[in-house]
C-alpha cells in the first residue's frame, strides 16, 4: 500500500506537467500562425483534420449528374427522373410533384416528379445512397441547370459505378416499359432540341387492316428484334432495324408507324430532314434520340439526300422510312443494309375491306359483300377512301350502297 502511494504522481506533479503542456502548444501555435504561411497552415490543418476524420468516419463520396451531356440528354439523368419517384417511402420531405397533361384521358397515370433539394434515400445491396435533385438558374435556354447529386461512402463509388448505375437504367427502363402513354418528339431548330407532346394515335394491328400473312410476318419480326439484344451483340450489329414502308396515299403507313409504335410501346421521334443544316447537325440530332424509340423519316423520296449519312448509334432503335413513291428513290437507300424490310402498304384488298367493314360496321356478311368484293378486285381503293365512307353512317344497308357507289365511279 505504502509503496503504491509512492509511485503515484502528486497533484502538484500533474499541475505542473499540464502548465508546461499548455505552454509548448501555445507557443507551438504562435510559431505556427506567425511564421508558417497561411496557404500551408491550411494544408497542414486539411491533412490533419482528413486524417482524424477518415480514421472514425466513412469520407462521402458525391456523384454529379447534370440534366444534360455533351449537349444531349443524359440518359442517367433521366432514369434517375424516372426511378426515384418509386421510392416514395424515403423522401425527406413527404413531398412529391405530381402532374397530369393528358387532358384526353383524365384516368391516365398522372407523372411524377422529385421537388427540388429534396433527399432521397436508397438502400443497393446493403449501401447507403443519398440523391438530391438541384436546380441554379442559366442565361441560356432553357433558363435553368438541373442536376442530381448521388452521395455515398468514398469507398463503395467503384460499386456504385459498376453495378448501381446498370441497375437504375434497368429498372428505368421496366418503369418506362409499364408506363401507358407514349410520346411524339419533334425537333426544334431554334432551341436545338426535341419538343415532345402525348402520342394519340390509338392504331393498334387489330385494328390495322392488312392482310394477315403481312401481319403475323411483321410481328414476328418486331417480336424477335425487341428479344434480339443478345444476337445482335453476338453478330457485331448495332441493335437497330430498318424499315420502309411504301404504297399510294391513304393505304395506312402512318397507320401502321402508329400500330409499331403501340405495340412495341416506343415514342416516335419525327424529323423533317429538309430543316437540318447539315450531316454535323444530323449526327446529333440522332445521337440525342433515347433508346427504344422510332426515327421516323416520312416522305423520304422528297427529302432524301444521297450524300447524307442516316446512321442510328445507340440501342434498340427503329428507322422508320415512308414513301409514297418507291420507284423514285436513290438505289443507295435501298442498298441492303439501310432498310431491312420493305413494306408494301397497298390499295384494299377482299380480305382487307372485310375487315374494315367488321371493325367499323360490326357485321361479317351483308348481301352487297359479294359485288362489291368483285368490284373491288378490280379497282384502286385505298383503305382511307373506304372508312371514309364507312365511317359516315352506322347502318350497314346505307354505308354499304355508298361504298358500292364509290367503288362503281372508279371503273
Ligand atoms: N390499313 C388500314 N387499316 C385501317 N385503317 C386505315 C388503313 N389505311 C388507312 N386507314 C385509315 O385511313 C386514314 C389515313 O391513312 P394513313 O394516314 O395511315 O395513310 P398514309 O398511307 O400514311 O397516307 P399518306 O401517304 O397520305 O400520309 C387513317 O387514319 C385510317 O383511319
Amino acid at each position: 500500500m505504502a509503496s503504491l502511494c509512492n509511485k503515484a504522481p502528486s497533484v502538484s506533479a500533474v499541475f505542473s506537467l499540464y502548465t508546461s503542456f499548455s505552454a509548448i502548444m501555445m507557443l507551438f501555435r504562435t510559431i505556427f500562425n506567425d511564421i508558417v504561411p497561411k496557404r500551408i497552415q491550411d494544408y497542414i490543418t486539411g491533412k490533419v483534420v482528413d486524417f482524424v476524420f477518415s480514421s472514425y468516419l466513412p469520407s462521402i463520396f458525391t456523384f454529379l449528374i447534370e440534366e444534360e451531356c455533351d449537349f444531349f440528354k443524359n440518359t442517367t439523368f433521366h432514369a434517375a427522373e424516372v426511378y426515384l419517384p418509386t421510392l416514395l417511402s424515403r423522401l425527406s420531405s413527404g413531398k412529391l410533384i405530381v402532374g397530369s397533361s393528358n387532358l384526353k384521358n383524365p384516368e391516365a397515370q398522372p407523372k411524377l416528379g422529385i421537388p427540388i433539394d429534396t433527399k432521397i434515400n436508397d438502400e443497393f445491396e446493403g449501401i447507403h445512397l443519398e440523391w438530391t435533385l438541384h436546380s441554379v438558374e442559366t442565361k441560356n435556354f432553357p433558363n435553368r441547370k438541373r442536376f442530381f447529386h448521388l452521395t455515398c461512402e468514398k469507398e463503395l463509388c467503384k460499386k456504385i459505378m459498376t453495378e448501381y448505375f446498370t441497375y437504375l437504367a434497368k429498372t428505368a427502363d421496366n418503369i418506362l416499359r409499364q408506363c401507358e402513354s407514349l410520346k411524339i418528339y419533334t425537333y426544334n431548330r431554334q432551341y436545338s432540341c426535341w419538343l415532345s407532346t402525348i402520342f394519340e394515335h390509338h392504331m393498334t394491328f387489330d385494328t390495322l387492316a392488312i392482310e394477315s400473312h403481312l401481319k403475323t410476318s411483321i410481328l414476328d419480326d418486331l417480336d424477335a428484334f425487341s428479344q434480339g439484344k443478345d444476337f445482335y451483340k453476338s453478330v457485331g450489329r448495332t441493335w437497330k432495324r430498318g424499315y420502309l414502308l411504301y404504297g399510294p396515299s391513304g393505304t395506312g403507313k402512318t397507320s401502321m408507324v402508329a400500330a409499331i409504335a403501340n405495340y412495341m410501346k416506343y415514342d416516335i421521334y419525327d424529323i423533317q430532314l429538309q430543316s437540318v443544316k447539315d450531316d454535323g447537325e444530323l449526327q446529333r440530332i440522332l445521337t440525342s434520340i433515347q433508346n427504344r424509340s422510332i426515327f421516323l423519316i416520312e416522305d423520304i423520296d422528297c427529302v432524301y439526300d444521297a450524300s447524307r449519312q442516316v446512321s442510328l448509334s445507340g440501342e434498340e432503335r427503329i428507322i422508320i422510312f415512308t414513301t409514297n413513291h418507291k420507284e423514285k428513290l436513290d438505289p443507295a437507300l435501298l442498298r441492303p443494309g439501310r432498310m431491312d424490310i420493305h413494306i408494301h402498304m397497298d390499295y384494299c384488298t377482299p380480305y382487307v375491306l372485310k375487315k374494315l367493314v367488321a371493325l367499323y360496321l360490326k357485321i361479317d356478311d351483308h348481301a352487297l359483300f359479294g359485288p362489291i368484293k368483285k368490284l373491288v378486285l378490280k379497282v384502286s381503293a385505298t383503305p382511307a377512301e373506304v372508312t371514309q365512307q364507312l365511317i359516315v353512317t352506322k347502318n350497314a344497308n346505307i354505308a354499304l350502297k355508298d361504298l358500292l357507289r364509290l367503288l362503281e365511279t372508279k371503273t
